[in-house]
């Protein structure tokens, strides 16, 4: 799972606040080999921070209780080093650096907190930022991105949560959230909240960077309840999408995006010059609308990019 607070607006200086840089690692014990996880941030002192990534564990299905499967033949999480080892056979191992390490117990609450908060916190100050989730087919990504948590309100996942947040610091009266939902499968673009619209363009202006996809349906979302039903209609949309094309939900990419648009004060100094004599005049406050947005990604399952030619 990675996290990304600035990665939309390429090229853009104002968008660029780094968090804090983490100590180096140690050196690995003797016999292993240590990896990042997170190569951007082997540069870690020109850009630090910028993407983050963190790895979750899931707890064994029921199949895998029926086979007396054990992770711990193969995967060993030292959440506390921030580490997980991959173990190769019983001598040799490889080591992975991640920026945080989710154990099977780690409630999507804490998940939420540790991996898209931030983020989330970002946009609202207005920055861009992306929340993707990578792993093989059945590794829990759907589960914690999108899961509405309508019956136990615990599982609600990242996407839910997040706009929770955004609307707890959303001023009704002069922000506004849209929001899009999309799939892409084989490089084509469909809206999840209009089918029919199956071949969307995606158009990057070449002066500032920013990308567009015309023609993508827009929602206004006013409150979480509707949220929820448009989230609803898109996974229902994107079944059906998928078995008239006879795929899986794990082929395609499910793209999330929310924009924000705030009011804000800015305050201006301004200085007058009568008869000669320079004087500060009171500053008026003069109303900006401050646009970011929140990416959350459900990609496709790692082990089918090649095949199906999702990219
Ligand atoms: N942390 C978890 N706790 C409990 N169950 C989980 C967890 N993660 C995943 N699962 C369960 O594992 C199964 C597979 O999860 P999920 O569908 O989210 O995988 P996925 O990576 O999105 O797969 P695909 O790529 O095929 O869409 C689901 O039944 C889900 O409920």
């Amino acid at each position: 799972m990675a996290s990304n607070r600035n990665g939309v607006q390429r090229g853009s200086a104002k968008f660029d606040r780094p968090l804090k840089p983490r100590p180096r690692p140690s050196s690995p014990s003797p016999g292993s080999a240590l990896r990042r996880a997170n190569p951007a941030a082997r540069n870690a002192d020109a850009v630090p921070g910028r993407v983050r990534v963190a790895v979750r564990l899931r707890p064994r299905n029921a199949e895998e209780m029926m086979a007396d499967a054990d992770f711990a033949d193969c995967v060993e999480l030292q959440p506390e080093l921030k580490r997980l080892k991959l173990r190769r056979n019983n001598w040799d191992s490889d080591t992975y650096e991640f920026d945080e390490v989710l154990t099977e117990f780690a409630s999507q609450k804490r998940v939420y907190e540790v991996v898209a908060k931030p983020v989330v916190e970002s946009v609202l100050d207005g920055y861009n930022g992306t929340v993707m989730a990578y792993g093989q087919t059945g590794t829990g990504k759907t589960f914690t991105l999108g899961r509405l948590g309508e019956v136990d309100a615990s599982d609600r996942g990242i996407m839910v949560r997040s706009m929770e947040d955004i609307f707890a610091d959303l001023s009704p009266n002069t922000d506004s959230v849209t929001v899009s939902y999309l799939q892409l499968y084989m490089e084509t673009l469909q809206d999840l909240l209009n089918p029919a619209n199956d071949n969307i363009p995606i158009v990057e202006d070449p002066r500032s960077g920013d990308v567009s996809m015309p023609g993508a349906t827009l929602v206004e979302i006013t409150d979480q309840h509707s949220f929820l039903e448009l989230l609803r209609v898109g996974e229902a949309n994107r079944i059906a999408a998928n078995t008239k094309l006879n795929t899986e939900s794990s082929r395609s990419h499910a793209i999330l995006m929310v924009h924000i648009k705030r009011s804000v004060l800015e305050s201006e100094d301004i200085v007058s010059s009568q008869n000669g004599d320079a004087s500060h005049l009171t500053k008026p406050s003069k109303p900006l609308v401050r646009k970011s947005k929140l990416v959350v990604v459900d990609l496709a399952g790692s082990e089918r990019v090649h095949k199906s030619g999702v990219c």
